[in-house]
């Protein structure tokens, strides 16, 4: 097979385009400024192309590239969606699986509250319409890991429907430009997770663990929206902030508690949507978006070279980067969707609709739970901006790494340095460090508190700013050394002698009359070499700038 060659674009490479599915044209991969149709995907900086447009040759085809997501969420709660079996992922293999679970005749289902509130909440924060009645349906398949042969989701009436999932990417030269995006979501319903299904190769057996069968699921479908692997990766990261902020999933990806199945087709502008592909189980944002790519560069080869796309289920090769086909859907699978006889229709109420005479405990408001809603990240992420001037990519990265924000704040709270300081020194320094330890911040040897104090230091010019990476090093290295100990200790003080800081200035002059005449001369890297060896001679004590300040006032008397 031919090495395949990404004809197309995506934001933050060099072709930009917004709407429906970005513009691609075989051949040479220079887009056109038409865009699909459809109201969706709407970028809020412009629904333009980001360069202008050229118009394919004579015999070249374009393409457009559509992507939509489903999304598993598992809900955080302590027991399951139906029964009153404990969730814990690291429990040993069936330890945790009631009657009901293992769907022994005469069990039947008990609807979690938790489950129904963390769908409510959701819903909101994705500002979806909730759903006041809504119904429980069985989708009928067979495989060992669900006891059953069927699922309990909600196929016809879902708990939230028509929401909206706003995130950003990267773009320009350097990413450094953020462009918003909007992806509509379509539903969110609540549904029955399955066991786990352990193949033994060795031995030829596949093993079954229950553990995880009827915990309580989040399914969001977001709308066909999306138009590349980049798009989709930056949409999922910002509905994971989301659940975590709404503490509704842990949505940690390599454990499983959030899995994306992505949806893809190519079609030429203008044109109907294509045929699409699902591959399924993606748990991690980097290999969603090289499947989503790896994908729509097979459909477009595979439909020039005058093949067809089947309506297929693959899944992604992590190894060898490709996807490959699992089942044919076409006609071939019938859920055979049924109502779910053993559950009644799940009412909601609001404030003003609550049936007289019900105990409130036992009806959920959905106007008590908008109320409990958190600040969510994007607005976290505009405040940032906006009280401490922060870059919008700052904020992200914030954000991105759990307690890293918090850390953030902490360090603000005890430092008088600048905020544009305290980002930089924990962005930079701070996280540097713990992705070269691969640490989490929970886990990192220095507390906001003694970061706090070295800034201080450094915003007191008690040292340089070389002498306090040195005292972060050594922060890291001794944990519960403070910093002011360090500097005593390692002599890093700068020195506040003025009148022996003019002294030394005066004699690194007179010592090297030819760097002199080189300053004089205009030379602009000599001043440098004055600074440097005068530095060397306090051992690096004083502050480079305040050494420049004397040697230009000698230097010019
Ligand atoms: N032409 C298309 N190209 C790409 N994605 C599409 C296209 N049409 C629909 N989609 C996406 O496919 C997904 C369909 O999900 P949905 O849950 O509705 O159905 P399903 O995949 O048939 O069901 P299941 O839950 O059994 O996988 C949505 O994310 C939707 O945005
Ligand atoms: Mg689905
Ligand atoms: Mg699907």
């Amino acid at each position: 097979m031919a090495t395949p060659i990404l004809r197309w674009c995506c934001p933050g490479r060099r072709w930009v385009f917004a709407g429906i599915g970005s513009v691609f044209r075989h051949g040479r991969g220079v887009p056109t400024g038409s865009t699909s149709s459809g109201k969706r995907g709407q970028s809020t900086v412009a629904q333009q192309p980001l360069i202008t447009a050229q118009k394919p040759r004579k015999g070249e085809r374009e393409w457009a590239a559509v992507v939509g997501l489903e999304i598993h969420a598992q809900i955080a709660s302590n027991s399951k969606l139906f029964s009153g079996s404990q969730v814990d992922f690291a429990a040993p293999p069936n330890s945790l699986v009631s009657f009901f679970d293992a769907s022994l005749p005469g069990t039947l289902p008990v609807l979690n509250r938790r489950c129904v509130e963390a769908a409510v909440m959701t819903g909101l924060a994705l500002d979806c319409h909730i759903n006041r009645r809504s119904l429980f349906d069985r989708k009928h398949y067979f495989y060992a890991d669900l006891p059953a042969g069927y699922q309990i989701t909600q196929q016809r009436l879902p708990i939230a429907v028509n929401g909206s999932l706003v995130y950003s990417v990267c773009v320009g030269k350097r990413q450094s430009q953020m462009v918003t995006k909007t992806a509509g979501v379509k539903q969110i319903q609540l549904e029955q997770d399955s066991g786990k299904s352990l193949h033994d190769s060795l031995r030829s057996q596949t093993l079954i663990d229950l553990n995880r069968a009827g915990v309580g699921l989040l399914e969001v479908v977001l709308e066909p929206d999306m138009s590349c692997g980049e798009e989709a990766a930056a949409a999922i990261r910002e509905l994971q902030l989301i659940l975590q902020a709404l503490g509704t999933s842990q949505a940690n990806m390599a454990e499983g508690q959030l899995r994306v199945d992505a949806n893809i087709s190519v079609h030429n502008p203008g044109e109907p949507l294509g045929v699409r592909t699902e591959v399924k189980n993606l748990n991690s944002a980097r290999f969603l978006a090289k499947a989503i790519d790896y994908e729509i560069q097979r459909q477009i080869n595979e439909l020039e070279n005058g093949g067809k796309i089947l309506n297929e289920t693959r899944s992604f090769d992590y190894k060898l980067g490709c996807t490959v086909p699992m089942r044919d859907k076409e006609g071939k699978q019938d859920y055979r969707f049924m109502p779910e006889p053993n559950l009644p229709p799940l009412l909601l109420y609001d404030s003003g609709s609550l049936p007289t005479g019900t105990d409130p405990q036992q009806v959920i408001n959905i106007d008590q739970l908008r109320e409990q809603l958190p600040e969510l990240p994007r607005v976290t992420r505009e405040k940032l901006v906006q009280q401490y001037g922060m870059l919008p990519e700052h904020s992200f990265a914030l954000l991105n790494e759990v307690g890293l924000l918090e850390f953030f704040q902490n360090v603000i709270k005890e430092t008088r340095a600048e905020p544009k300081k305290v980002t930089s020194w924990v962005l930079n320094t701070f996280l540097g460090f713990l992705k070269q330890q691969n640490l989490a911040v929970s886990e990192s040897p220095v507390t906001p508190s003694a970061l706090a104090e070295l800034l201080d230091l450094l915003d007191r010019k008690a040292i340089s700013s070389s002498a306090a990476k040195q005292v972060f090093q050594e922060l890291w290295r001794s944990k519960g050394k403070t910093p002011a100990q360090i500097v005593a200790e390692k002599k890093l003080e700068l020195m506040q002698d003025a009148e022996a800081l003019e002294q030394l200035c005066r004699s690194t002059l007179e010592a090297h009359p030819q760097v002199v005449t080189d300053v004089k001369k205009g030379n602009p890297r000599a001043i440098n070499k004055l600074i440097g060896l005068v530095r060397r001679a306090t051992l690096g004590r004083a502050d480079p700038t305040v050494i420049k300040e004397v040697l230009e006032r000698q230097l010019s008397s």
